[in-house]
This record gives structure tokens, C-alpha cells and sequence, in this order.
């Protein structure tokens, strides 16, 4: 799963200056920071709408859309995916502890 978000962070990221006639992403690039932000409100209003009304598989298409859009906005702030991932798992470390402390109570 990491290798897919990986795999694709690094095709997203060579599309940064290519050309928006030939690739989606880079027309997103193109259109700057505030295009793309409005984009990933966009899919996360479509995800809601879907998870609260649609099927398993609108759900799921509409999660894909999300999860690609946030990739985007990350690699146009030049936030690795990786950073995102460790702060999940400092998080799980520091629940685990507190999961720990509370047994020892
Ligand atoms: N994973 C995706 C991906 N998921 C969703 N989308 C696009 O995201 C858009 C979703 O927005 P909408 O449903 O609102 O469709 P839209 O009307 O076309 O969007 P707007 O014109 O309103 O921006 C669609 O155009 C989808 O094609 C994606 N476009 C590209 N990728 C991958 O990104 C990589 C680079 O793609 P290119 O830059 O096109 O080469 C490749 O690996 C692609 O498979």
C-alpha cells in the first residue's frame, strides 16, 4: 500500500514544469496552489457525499480521487509523503505508550 502512495508520489513529482497539455497533473501544477487546494476540498466533499449515500464502489473511487489530490498538494509544497507517514507513526508510538502507562495503573 505505502509502495503504491510511493510509486505514484514519484510520478507525480516528475510532472512538476511538463506540460498541461499532456499529463493532468501538470495542468494542476499549472494552475497553482489554490487550484489544486480547491480540488482536494472538492474530493473530500465527493467522499463524504458518497460514504453517506453511494455504494462500496463509489466510495472507494471517490477515496482514490482524495488520496491523489492530497499526493498533489503535498508535492507542490514539497511535503514528502514520508513525513506524513512518520508523524502517523510517532502518533501510534505515543498512543502505544499511553496504551502501556495505563496498563501499569
Ligand atoms: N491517479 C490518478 C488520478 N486519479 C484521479 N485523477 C484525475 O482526477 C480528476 C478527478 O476530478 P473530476 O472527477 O472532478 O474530473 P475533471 O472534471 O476531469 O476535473 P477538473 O477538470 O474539474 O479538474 C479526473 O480528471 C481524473 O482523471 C487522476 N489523474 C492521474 N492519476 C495518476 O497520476 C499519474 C500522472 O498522471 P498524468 O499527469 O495524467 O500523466 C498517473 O500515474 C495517473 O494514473
Amino acid at each position: 500500500m505505502v509502495d503504491t502512495l510511493s510509486r505514484l508520489e514519484d510520478v507525480i513529482r516528475s510532472r512538476k514544469g511538463g506540460d498541461p497539455d499532456a499529463s493532468y497533473v501538470a495542468k494542476l501544477f499549472a494552475k497553482g496552489r489554490g487550484k489544486i487546494a480547491a480540488k482536494l476540498g472538492e474530493e473530500a466533499t465527493e467522499t463524504v457525499i458518497a460514504a453517506l449515500s453511494e455504494s462500496d464502489e463509489a466510495l472507494t473511487g471517490e477515496a482514490a480521487d482524495l488520496l491523489f489530490h492530497l499526493l498533489v498538494l503535498l508535492a507542490e509544497r514539497d511535503v514528502p509523503l514520508g513525513n506524513v507517514l512518520a508523524e502517523l507513526d510517532r502518533r501510534d508510538g505515543v498512543s502505544g505508550l499511553v496504551e502501556k502507562a495505563a496498563r501499569l495503573d
